[in-house]
């Protein structure tokens, strides 16, 4: 399968702040199918606003990520704006946030805010009031969340999730090489905290259909699972590219779950801006790869 222009009809979403009528599981399958596996991170790192030419600033900021977003959001079935980027110059930089989210879902891409929040029930439904609401002007199709709290810290970003057709991508095995301190770790009931949060979200996603809308975060640098990702629903799967992780890797830890794997790759991509064309050429090329892995 190959990457190819799409409309919003081919599986993204709208930005007119209603529901688009189908779970955010469905959503991504359409998306993944038409457009092919890949989740394009927007990370405006300072040392990618240089190389683009751009100054360190909250216009350099603004020009980069819309420039992204025109670029990949008519292309890539999903884009995944980092927040600390955006924050970094505050309210503005937030402002430039909603910009972006805004400019993807016009384009056809479904949006995966970066967020990774968590917190007790009470907070934690705060949070999915901003993100996960269509009434909220930085609302997004899914986000990132951590589970430190306990994953039933999380059940109102889940309701939410699906009271609007949104989505949640739960932390589980992440690519950093510090996650399996915590992540490997035994609770009481002899499972690792990795499984559990798997677990659960296979719980979570429980007649869903084809694709769940609750998925987990697993790095493809983490060698190998030890755990069953099977979850029924997608794996957003980060490390690809400037963090080292390999299509081969991708190829053996997702053995068997690979139709639900979404790649996700920021800087290997955007290292080849500022030209929409060669933005596009680099997640095609890397869209193609992994379509390639599921056949
Ligand atoms: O386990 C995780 C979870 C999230 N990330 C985020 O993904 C991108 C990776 O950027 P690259 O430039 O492709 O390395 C970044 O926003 C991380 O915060 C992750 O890397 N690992």
């Amino acid at each position: 399968m190959t990457v190819s222009a799409g409309s919003t009809n081919d599986g993204g979403s709208t930005s007119e702040g209603g529901s688009t009528g189908a779970p955010f599981g469905a959503r991504l399958r359409a998306a993944m199918d038409a457009r092919g596996p890949l989740c394009a991170g927007i990370d405006p790192h300072a040392g990618l606003l240089t190389a683009w030419g751009l100054p360190d600033t909250v216009q350099g900021l603004e020009r980069f990520a819309l420039g992204a977003a025109e670029a990949l959001g008519p292309v890539v079935a999903a884009v995944k704006p980092q927040s600390a980027f955006f924050e970094r110059f505050g309210a503005q930089g937030v402002a430039v946030l909603e910009r972006t989210i805004a400019v993807c879902r016009d384009a056809g891409a479904l949006v995966v805010l970066d967020v990774k929040r968590g917190d007790i029930g009470s907070t934690a439904q705060a949070y999915a009031d901003a993100y996960l609401d269509p009434a909220s002007p930085i609302a997004a199709d899914a986000i990132t969340a951590s589970p430190f709290l306990g994953f039933g810290s999380l059940t109102p970003m889940l309701e939410t999730a699906r009271k609007h057709d949104g989505g949640v991508f739960v932390l589980a095995l992440t690519s950093n090489p510090e996650g399996p301190q915590f992540q490997h770790a035994t609770t009481a009931d002899g499972r690792s905290v990795a499984a559990t949060v798997l677990d659960s979200l296979r719980e979570a996603n429980a007649g869903a259909g084809a694709l769940g809308s609750f998925g987990a975060v697993v790095g493809a640098t983490i060698g190998d699972a030890g755990v069953d990702l099977d979850i029924d629903g997608p794996l957003l799967v980060p490390g690809i590219g400037a963090q080292g992780g390999t299509v081969d890797d991708v190829r053996r830890i997702f053995d068997g779950v690979l139709d639900r794997v979404l790649p996700s790759s920021s800087r290997e991509i955007l290292g080849a801006g500022p030209e929409a064309g060669r933005l596009r050429e680099a997640a095609e090329q890397v869209a193609a790869t992994y379509a390639a892995l599921v056949g």
